[in-house]
């Protein structure tokens, strides 16, 4: 099955329901003043993140996801029922944007979070709502606004402590699945991996990390070559990244040369990413001498003008992995922790918050600008007393 890790859908909030004219009218209660009550609000649209999902692949088959709209208001001062919200569930890592403004709405990091997406709309106000000295049987009502609609983006960012970042057949699903529970194929040609892996690396009871194994780059990727850089992106939050670099290619090529490419694909890519924190480490040391070793990391090392961590490993036979983990999982513990972003319950801007405030005070100044010969001949001189 392929992996999706982007999906587009389109979210409707829920109408605001209109509010309603009515007059109570009951024996022996004359000229009962206005009683029609406002509507209910639309129902709005979350994400929610759930850690018990991994995949936005359902997104895929549907599309259209909409809140309940609020009840219209109704006699007798009743105010229509709300409409219910939609939760929809995605994986912990998703983040959401608007396609029409290209707007970051926002990102779920945590399990539960909840992010509103779409506001539902205001509910309209009856007329009873329009009642004030001057007009005692007012026959305004507003509508209810009209629920806010979004297509999104949805794109799934593993959440990566630490990311793994190298030409094919360099070896980092070999490590991953040294290092990890992880089992990421292996083999022996290129492109072997073609989705993001994510594995579990245990230090101890308590410390662990995640580490991320994404599909090899080659020259040129940032142009399309190969399958391209889009898999990038699954490391933009992580907090170091190793750049394997095989000593020894099957096809020959200069790991120097290797390496510089894939630096200058990185940068491309994102300066940013390529100013995060990243170790050099060289993998399949056990296909050579220490000396050859040596002699290959040192030219690498000259030539890239290296002055980072270096590292060299046999992710195969698990040789130096358990030092490099161990200085990763102190490297992190080192770091402040992740900017909480509290953007729980995030509020999207919504153009219609000040509708009530400004109806009211439009129809409160109306009010006051009507004269007294203007009155309904249902206005009384006293105020209505309300009796069930
Ligand atoms: N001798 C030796 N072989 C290794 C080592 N690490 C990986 N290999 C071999 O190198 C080949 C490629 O390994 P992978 O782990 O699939 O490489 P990759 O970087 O994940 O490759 P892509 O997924 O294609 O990007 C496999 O045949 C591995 O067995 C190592 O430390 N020593
Ligand atoms: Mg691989």
């Amino acid at each position: 099955m392929k992996f999706v890790d982007e999906a587009e859908v389109r979210v409707e909030a829920g109408d605001g329901g209109n509010g309603t004219i009515g007059f109570r009218r009951e024996k022996y209660v004359p000229k009962g003043g206005p009683d029609g009550g406002d509507g209910g609000d639309g129902g709005s649209v979350y994400l929610e993140a759930d850690e018990n999902l991994n995949t936005l692949i359902d997104y895929r088959f549907e599309r259209f996801h909409r809140a309940e709209r609020g009840q219209n208001g109704q006699g007798s001062d009743c105010t229509g029922r709300g409409g219910e919200d939609l939760s929809m569930k995605v994986p912990v890592g998703t983040r959401a944007t608007d396609i029409e403004t290209g707007e970051v709405l926002g990102d779920l990091t945590r399990h539960g979070q909840k992010l509103k997406v779409a506001q539902g709309g205001f509910h309209g106000l009856g007329n009873a709502r329009f009642k004030s000295s001057t007009n005692r049987a007012p026959r305004q009502k507003t509508n209810g606004t009209p629920g806010e609609i979004r297509n999104l983006k949805l794109e799934l960012m593993l959440l990566a402590d630490v990311g793994l970042l190298g030409m094919p057949n360099a070896g980092k699903s070999t490590f991953i699945r040294s290092v990890s529970a992880a089992k990421p194929k292996v083999a022996d040609y290129p492109f072997t991996t073609l989705v993001p892996n994510l594995g579990v690396v245990r230090q101890d009871a308590q410390r662990s990390f995640v580490i991320a194994d994404i599909p090899g780059l080659i020259e040129g990727a940032a142009d399309g070559a190969g399958l391209g850089i889009r898999f990038l992106k699954h490391l933009e939050r992580c907090r170091v990244l190793l750049h394997m670099v095989d000593l020894l290619p099957t096809d020959l090529s200069d790991p120097a040369h290797n390496a510089k490419a894939i630096i200058q694909e990185l940068e491309k890519y994102s300066p940013k990413l390529a100013d995060k924190p990243r170790w050099l480490v060289f993998n399949k040391a056990d296909l050579l001498l220490e000396d050859e070793v040596e002699e290959v990391a040192e030219r690498v090392i000259s030539e890239l003008n290296w002055e980072g961590p270096v590292y060299k490993i046999s992710a195969f036979q698990k040789m130096h992995t358990d030092s490099l983990c161990r200085d990763v999982m102190d490297f992190i513990e080192t770091l402040p922790a992740p900017e909480e972003q509290d953007i729980e319950e995030e509020e999207v801007a919504f153009k219609w918050d000040s509708y009530h405030k400004s109806t009211l005070a439009q129809e409160s100044e109306l009010s006051d600008d009507l004269d007294d010969d203007d009155w309904d001949e249902d206005d009384y001189d006293v105020d209505v007393e309300y009796r069930k």
